[in-house]
């Protein structure tokens, strides 16, 4: 199943820097580990916010879910989720 994922991530002004820095590093190791086994498909920046848009391809909410509640920096994101069905209109 495919799911469209908005994250905007807020992180604490009082959060130490090195904290924050070794959040980031995990949250990158881990998002380049789910694109590398095909269940992060896209990952995009969205332009002149600290928020991104990606597409998930997993088998169920619940492993969405879980993925997302792993994420290092889940518990500074805001996520909105969109279930992704086929349009009938496209090629692919
Ligand atoms: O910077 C972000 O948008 C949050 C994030 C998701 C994967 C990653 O490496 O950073």
């Amino acid at each position: 199943m495919l799911y469209l994922v908005r994250m905007d991530v807020t992180i604490p002004h009082d959060l130490p820097a090195e904290r924050a820095a070794e959040i980031k590093a995990r949250e990158k190791a881990y998002a380049q580990q789910l694109q590398r086994d095909g269940r992060w498909r896209h990952l995009w920046r969205v332009v002149g916010e600290y928020a991104n848009v990606s597409v998930f391809d997993v088998e169920s909410n619940d492993a969405l879910h879980t993925l997302l509640s792993e994420l290092p920096l889940f518990p500074y994101m805001r996520l909105q989720v969109t279930p992704l069905a086929q349009h009938p209109s496209a090629l692919a």
